[in-house]
């Protein structure tokens, strides 16, 4: 997730594709010049992984492998959370920024590098964002006077099972035991850190910026939104695609501890947020699923031979949030101090 030093990503603009000609923005920032295209990407059917038919079970695994290893994110459809859940925890979410006023957001403005729950209002060249983020495992720290709460912890429980769900079937495509990443990540312990991201429209932004590029930390992260539109990502081939989530789908994206435990057969992508399109104001909930603040994450010798060292460092997951001075809470990508050597 992008934190106060999220690094903008200065890249050649994208040569544009004659085929996309509505594409193109205005050529005033090399991200701004970027040309994204609106390509599917991969759907998982979350059901198929466990399914009992195994013709129907190897088959959908073998599409979770490809997600992985091509694009590194995915929308998952028929999953175990409610679509009637993911709509109320959206509504409640702006309703709660909608009506609570400026000073009783402020009381959590960052205070100490303790903090479970911290709000933030981002008006900048680089960001146009208003936030909270809180910390929602092993614990839920969801303040009790926030109205969205209840359904936020409905939500949640949903999202656990989908993400041990997950990290079962991750595990059997990478060719381990069923329990590998829970077990290595100590998922039953996991640091997972909620942002509730309020865009607004682009008259009332500073920039076309939403938020800026970043790469997030952790095992996964998943992500729902209440109207389509603004999230791009960046392929391992080098294409930027605005990303479509199909009403009920979550969207997973692979994180950066996931890259370090597969020593980068599993990577994770850079992503950003345009607010320049927007007529009305966006909300996402993006949850980053990590291992326990105590794992230490390193390359496992699973995927270690002479012919791929250890491309990144080992630390514990505390470290790696806390890199350059940042707060766990933050969740800020330390990516760059982690790989030893560029583009591995
Ligand atoms: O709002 C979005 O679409 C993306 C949010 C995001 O990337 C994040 O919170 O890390
Ligand atoms: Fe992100």
């Amino acid at each position: 997730m992008a934190g106060r030093e999220a690094a903008v990503l200065v890249q050649e603009p994208i040569t544009p594709s004659d085929s996309n000609p509505h594409h193109l923005i205005p050529n005033t920032n090399p991200l701004e010049s970027i040309v994204a295209v609106d390509e599917e990407i991969p759907i998982i059917d979350y059901a198929k992984l466990f399914s009992d038919d195994l013709d129907e079970r190897s088959t959908a695994l073998q599409h979770l492998s490809k997600a992985c290893e091509e694009y590194g994110f995915f929308n998952l459809v028929n999953h175990p959370v409610p679509d009637n859940v993911i709509e109320c925890t959206l509504k409640k979410i702006a309703d709660h920024f909608r009506e609570t006023e400026a000073e009783e957001k402020q009381k959590y403005l960052k205070k100490s590098s303790q903090d479970t729950v911290v709000f933030g209002l981002n008006s900048y060249a680089c960001e146009n964002r208003e936030f909270a983020k809180m910390v929602v495992h092993p614990e839920n720290h969801c303040p009790p006077d926030h109205c969205y709460r209840e359904a936020l912890e409905e939500y949640m429980k949903g999202m656990e099972e989908v993400k041990l769900g997950l990290a079962r079937a991750i595990s059997k495509i990478l060719g381990q035991e069923e329990t590998y990443i829970e077990d290595v990540f100590d998922l039953k312990r996991g640091f997972d850190v909620a942002s509730l991201n309020v865009y607004p429209p682009c008259f009332n932004s500073k920039s076309f910026m939403g938020l800026p590029t970043h790469t997030d930390p952790g095992f996964c992260v998943s992500l729902v939104q209440d109207v389509n539109g603004g999230l791009r990502i960046l392929t391992h081939q080098g294409k930027w695609i605005s990303v479509s989530i199909p009403p009920s789908a979550i969207l997973i994206q692979l994180g950066d501890h996931l890259e370090v435990l597969t020593n980068g057969k599993f990577k994770s992508h850079l992503h950003y947020v345009m607010v320049a399109k927007n007529k009305v104001q966006r909300i996402s909930l993006a949850t980053l699923h990590g291992p326990s603040l105590d794992t230490f994450v390193s390359p496992a010798p699973e995927f270690v031979d002479e012919h791929r060292p250890p491309a990144y460092r080992a630390m514990t997951y505390r470290q790696a949030l806390e890199t350059n001075g940042n707060d766990p809470i933050d969740m800020t990508t330390a990516l760059e101090h982690l790989r030893l050597c560029e583009g591995v």
